[in-house]
């Protein structure tokens, strides 16, 4: 068993956060809760906890949900297949009933329950209500299949095109927490399955958010021998997505956090979801976590 910090140590760190209690009073945080960081109920705990610590701090947060992997296994049940290109699923319109089923259903519920039951304010929403993000579809991609290029249709994927900010606004103003599932109507009227990092990325650019935080299932960005940057100026993540170093599911993490800074976030980051209270350790001690981009 951990031995319990004296009550000194226990005060000590609770001075410690102090400094940056006053640094975030009212200011937004948008944090982006990854599918693969969801873990086990325990550790949903321990994010739900942070979520309402930060609330009772004046901080303002706002919480976007991934599901991936939950997407994935109910696919599979169904006997739904389902194909990525470019790090996007193909979505067809079965799959896009699917995919708003696990996010706006089960998983934002999930969450929302969670934080209630924590004692927080949480209200589940998704890009469709009141209009609060349009989407529009995202073109052909190019996908390479067994060396061979492909133009892919992605069918019912979306990048946000316009963040009414008003909703999240008044929202806000109820001191409510908002969980959004990254699921938006077109203005053609479709439903559309919308990358979460990027719908993330496209809620903290709108809020102006002080710091948005990527909570995923590595401890940051990893240098090629594995080693945590715990720092990234823009122009350092550019050449480490040129030179081979940021892959895959990377690429649009970093992507997301380089469009962030340029609509004025001040500060990303990009974090390890599976380790407990992450977004506390981030935010509130000296001992930071992760890796900070900056411009
Ligand atoms: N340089 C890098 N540093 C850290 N992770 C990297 C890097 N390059 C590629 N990755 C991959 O990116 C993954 C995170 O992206 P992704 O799986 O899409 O996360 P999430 O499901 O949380 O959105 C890591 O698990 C790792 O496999
Ligand atoms: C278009 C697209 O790929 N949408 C994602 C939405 C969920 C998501 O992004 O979840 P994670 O953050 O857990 O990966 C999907 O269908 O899996």
């Amino acid at each position: 068993m951990t031995e319990l910090p004296d009550v000194f140590t226990q005060a000590e760190i609770l001075v410690q956060a102090l400094p940056h209690m006053q640094r975030y009073d009212q200011e937004i945080i948008v944090i982006k809760y990854g599918g693969h960081a969801m873990g086990d109920p325990e550790a949903a705990q321990d994010f739900a906890q942070d979520v309402v610590l930060l609330e009772q701090a004046g901080v303002k947060p706002i919480v976007v949900h991934g599901g991936g992997p939950q997407i994935g296994r109910m696919l599979d049940k169904l006997g739904i297949k389902s194909e990525f290109a470019n790090g996007l699923r193909i979505t067809d319109k079965a799959t896009v009933e699917v995919v708003e089923m696990v996010l706006a259903g089960s998983i934002n519920k999930q969450i929302v329950g969670t934080i209630s039951a924590e004692g927080g304010k949480a209200i589940g929403l998704c890009g469709k209500d009141a209009n609060m993000v349009i989407a529009r579809k995202v073109g052909r991609t190019t996908a390479t299949d067994s060396n061979i290029e492909k133009h892919v249709d992605l069918g019912f994927v979306g990048e946000p095109e316009r963040v009414n900010r008003a909703v999240l606004d008044a929202v806000l103003a109820a001191e409510l927490t908002p969980v959004l599932a990254p699921v938006a109507n077109g203005a053609d009227g479709a439903t559309y399955n919308v990358n979460a990092d990027t719908f993330a990325g496209a809620i903290a650019g709108a809020m102006r958010a002080k710091r948005l935080l990527l909570l995923t299932d590595v401890p940051g960005v990893l240098d090629k021998d594995k080693k945590l940057m715990p720092e990234l100026t823009v122009d350092e993540c550019r050449a480490l997505i040129a030179d081979g170093t940021i892959t895959g599911g990377m690429i649009p993490k970093v992507e997301t956090c380089i469009y962030a800074l340029e609509q004025g976030v001040e500060g990303v980051v990009i974090l390890d979801g599976k380790q407990p209270h992450a977004c506390l350790l981030e935010l509130l001690t000296d001992h930071g976590a992760g890796t900070l981009i900056r411009k």
